[in-house]
């Protein structure tokens, strides 16, 4: 199911996005990555292309931010793999001071990536269908009391996610829209302290209740999202107790 496929992946220089990536080349896929960190992506790209083979894997400059760049991308990618089948809209930030900047990465740049991606995947305008997953977090399912803005930016991208999912004309024009909601993961994000300006003490409780995952675990609830193709509009939450889809409300009143 993924051999021949393309995937744009938005914050796959490092972290989460770059083991996104490196899973769906180990199964066959083609990556688009896309990060606004030119260094380390330029970093990666070598190193994958190094390891699953030239031409693999193309990198683009991009802050998801801004709309003409974003786009770009996407075009950028159809033009070198001919299709996309597969859009992971996972750059994000902790960021409570600047909230505006909060919001504009984790919320309205997931928005805009999904509708590139709808406008790229839909049959009825040129695309093969395709699968989307945004990524949210446990904190798009629980209050967090320490990050406000960025619960509030989680819990809207699966809001958005989950409404579209349900549209008729994106299920008949073979799009599936999903959520991957991950705990605490080791990645730079957790360390991000200075910048988010978040209560230390509240921080480092819930740390201690959840703990941290390994990378791999997350991994598993991705490629889970992918396979289980009957999961239209789902919400996967990964934490050390397990991987569950959550019982969300019904789509309709
Ligand atoms: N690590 C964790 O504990 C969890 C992370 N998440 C989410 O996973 C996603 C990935 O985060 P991590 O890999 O953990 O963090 P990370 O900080 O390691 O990676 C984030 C990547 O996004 C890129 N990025 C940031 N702003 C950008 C922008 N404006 N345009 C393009 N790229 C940009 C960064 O350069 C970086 O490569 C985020 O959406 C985060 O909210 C969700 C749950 C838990
Ligand atoms: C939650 C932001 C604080 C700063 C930590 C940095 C990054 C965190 C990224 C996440 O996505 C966190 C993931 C899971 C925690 C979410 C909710 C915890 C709610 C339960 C509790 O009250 O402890």
């Amino acid at each position: 199911m993924f051999t021949g496929k393309a995937a744009l992946i938005t914050g796959a220089a490092q972290g989460l996005g770059k083991s996104f990536a490196a899973v769906l080349l180990q199964k066959g896929c083609k990556v688009c990555a896309v990060d606004i960190n030119e260094e380390k992506l330029q970093s990666t790209v070598k190193e994958f292309n190094t390891v699953y083979g030239e031409g693999s894997v193309i990198g683009n400059k991009c802050d998801v931010t801004n709309a003409r760049e974003l786009k770009e991308s996407f075009k950028q990618a159809k033009d070198t793999f001919r299709h996309i089948d597969i859009v992971v809209n996972n750059a994000g930030v902790v960021d409570e001071q600047n909230w505006e900047k909060c919001l504009d990465i984790n919320l309205t740049a997931v928005i805009r990536g999904t509708l590139l991606a709808l406008d790229y995947m839909r049959k009825d305008r040129g695309g093969n269908g395709g699968t989307i997953v945004n990524v949210s977090s446990m904190a798009g399912i629980y209050p967090v009391e320490f990050a406000p803005a960025y619960a509030a930016s989680k819990h809207g991208v699966i809001g958005y996610t989950r409404s579209w999912a349900f549209h008729p004309e994106v299920q008949s024009n073979g799009v599936r829209l999903v959520c991957l909601c991950p705990a605490y993961t080791d990645t730079d994000i957790i360390k991000s302290l200075p910048k988010s300006s978040v209560d230390i003490e509240l921080y480092q409780k819930s740390l201690q209740t959840l703990g941290v995952m390994k990378m791999e675990r997350v991994m598993e609830a991705f490629v889970k999202l992918l396979e289980d193709t009957d999961n239209i509009g789902s919400v996967l939450s990964v934490n050390k107790f397990g991987i569950k889809y959550w019982k969300m409300q019904d789509a309709k009143l």
